[in-house]
């Protein structure tokens, strides 16, 4: 589903790399944690995923294809079949919950009937039912994060990328986001998530990558993160 193939990112010549010689697969239905200090390289990986940026050198295959081979014209389709929540939601303020999930459809082109049914299923899904006229004022943190996921999930993508989804939020808050990742995970997307969040990789128990100056240095099943034994 996921491939990185020797992958090294530069930014900068001269500078560290960002990613030094990372190799990973992540299979259809996994949920991985990438986790590792601030800088380790994880929101380049999740940026080499999306094709917002690319490789210095190896190659990173998303759903099958080798993003080195997709033009950039092609991009927004494979981008289609991600989906992406962050920490600071990247919702718009101007607009209410369903909106900020309806335009998800509407900037592909989905066609009225789509949005009128899809829209309240995926709001449903993620519990916000009867809040989405609310404007993100009007909403905390948790719900806002939400939002977000119902418009990363409307389009029904097979994977979904999370960059510190509950680093805004409080544990229990946070921990009620990851009840509706593992929920959106059994039904069978693919979820690889960026964390800080110790108690939160803890409980879970997924696999963990784990990142250190650019390179995979822990890569293990039903993993812990720090505090606990190893
Ligand atoms: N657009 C960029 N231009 C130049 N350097 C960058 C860019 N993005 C990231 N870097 C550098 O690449 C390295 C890895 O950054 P990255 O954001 O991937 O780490 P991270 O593990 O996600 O950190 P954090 O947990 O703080 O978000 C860092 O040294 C960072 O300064």
């Amino acid at each position: 589903m996921i491939t990185f193939d020797k992958v090294t990112k530069l930014y900068q010549r001269g500078a560290h790399p960002a990613l030094d010689d990372v190799s990973i697969d992540v299979e259809r239905g996994e949920f991985v944690f990438l986790v590792g200090p601030s800088g380790s390289g994880k929101s380049t990986m999740l940026s080499l995923i999306l094709a917002e940026e690319r490789p210095t050198s190896g190659h990173v295959h998303v759903l099958g294809k080798d993003l080195s081979k997709v033009s950039q014209r092609r991009v927004p389709l494979l981008r289609r079949q991600i989906g992406a929540v962050f920490q600071d939601f990247r919702l718009l303020g101007d607009k209410n919950a369903y909106e900020n999930v309806m335009l998800a459809l509407q900037v592909i082109g989905a066609p009225r009937h789509r949005i009128k049914t899809e829209v309240p299923e995926v709001i449903e899904m993620v519990g916000l039912e009867g809040k989405e006229k609310r404007y993100m004022t009007e909403l905390s943190g948790g719900e806002r994060q939400r939002v977000a996921i119902a418009r990363a999930m409307v389009n029904r993508p097979q994977v979904l990328l999370a960059d510190e989804p509950t680093g805004n939020l409080d544990l229990e808050t946070g921990m009620s986001i990851m009840r509706l990742l593992d929920r959106i995970n059994r039904s069978g997307t693919t979820v690889v998530m960026a964390t800080h969040d110790q108690s939160i990789v803890n409980q879970l128990r997924k696999r963990v990558v784990e990142l250190k100056d650019g390179m995979v240095v822990r890569d293990e099943a039903r993993g812990v993160y720090g505090g606990e034994k190893r």
